[in-house]
């Protein structure tokens, strides 16, 4: 039986240092490194994750965080079909930054699913008083955009592959129905003879 392969481009933006690297490593690799080494300015890595009868690869665009490297960001982002917006939990700045990516988003890239993702909870699980960013504002941003959020550790792993997983999922349930609409293909029907591939370059 042939399983079929859709390709999502999945970028993650954030301001600097919230934690955009250690994440990808983290669910790629299963690794943490506690050095910081500013991305620059882009980095790419896949990884495959089996839903359903479908492989979803997730082409991976982990983007630099700095101002100075904004503008190049925004081209990676061309064309993603998902895109991971990052924030410091600890860090009520990073969550300004958020809203600009989530509106530079909007204004250019209007089919691309919205996830917020608030990193390093192990800081909040170990101590509530370095939460900077209020849950419920999260909440209300969340509702406002139509977006998913997750709270993420990249040391412990906490959420991360529920994240990744979330992002793979609803691609493959679009990627379904978009075939169904376009092509009349039955998936169902044609899951052992059926094979394709997707590419949202
Ligand atoms: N406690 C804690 N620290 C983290 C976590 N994730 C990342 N860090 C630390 O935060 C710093 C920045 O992490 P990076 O992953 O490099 O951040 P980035 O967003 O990719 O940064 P840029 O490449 O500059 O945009 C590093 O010192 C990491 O070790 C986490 O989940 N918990």
């Amino acid at each position: 039986m042939t399983a079929m392969k859709v390709d999502a481009k999945v970028v993650l933006l954030g301001e600097d240092s919230v934690g955009k690297t250690s994440l990808v490593e983290r669910y790629v690799n299963h690794h943490f490194c506690p050095i910081y080494r500013t991305t620059v300015p882009a980095e790419f890595l896949a990884k495959s994750i089996t839903i359903g009868d479908k492989v979803v690869t997730l082409q991976i665009w982990d983007t630099a965080g700095s101002e100075r490297y904004k503008a190049m960001s925004r081209l990676y982002s061309r064309g993603a079909s998902a895109a991971i917006v990052c924030y410091d939990l600890t860090e009520s700045s990073s969550f300004q930054k958020a809203r600009f990516w989530v509106k530079e988003l909007q204004n250019c890239e209007e089919h691309c699913k919205i996830y917020l993702c608030g990193t390093k909870n192990d800081l909040i699980k170990e101590d509530s008083s370095k939460r900077k960013v209020n849950y419920h504002d999260v909440q209300e941003f969340a509702d406002e955009i139509g977006a998913q959020y997750f709270e993420t550790s990249s040391i412990t792993g906490n959420n991360v592959d529920g994240l990744f997983h979330k992002v793979a999922e609803d691609y493959s349930n679009s990627a379904s129905a978009f075939m169904q609409e376009e092509k009349g293909v039955d998936l169902g029907q044609k899951k052992d003879s059926y094979f394709y591939t997707c590419c949202h370059h």
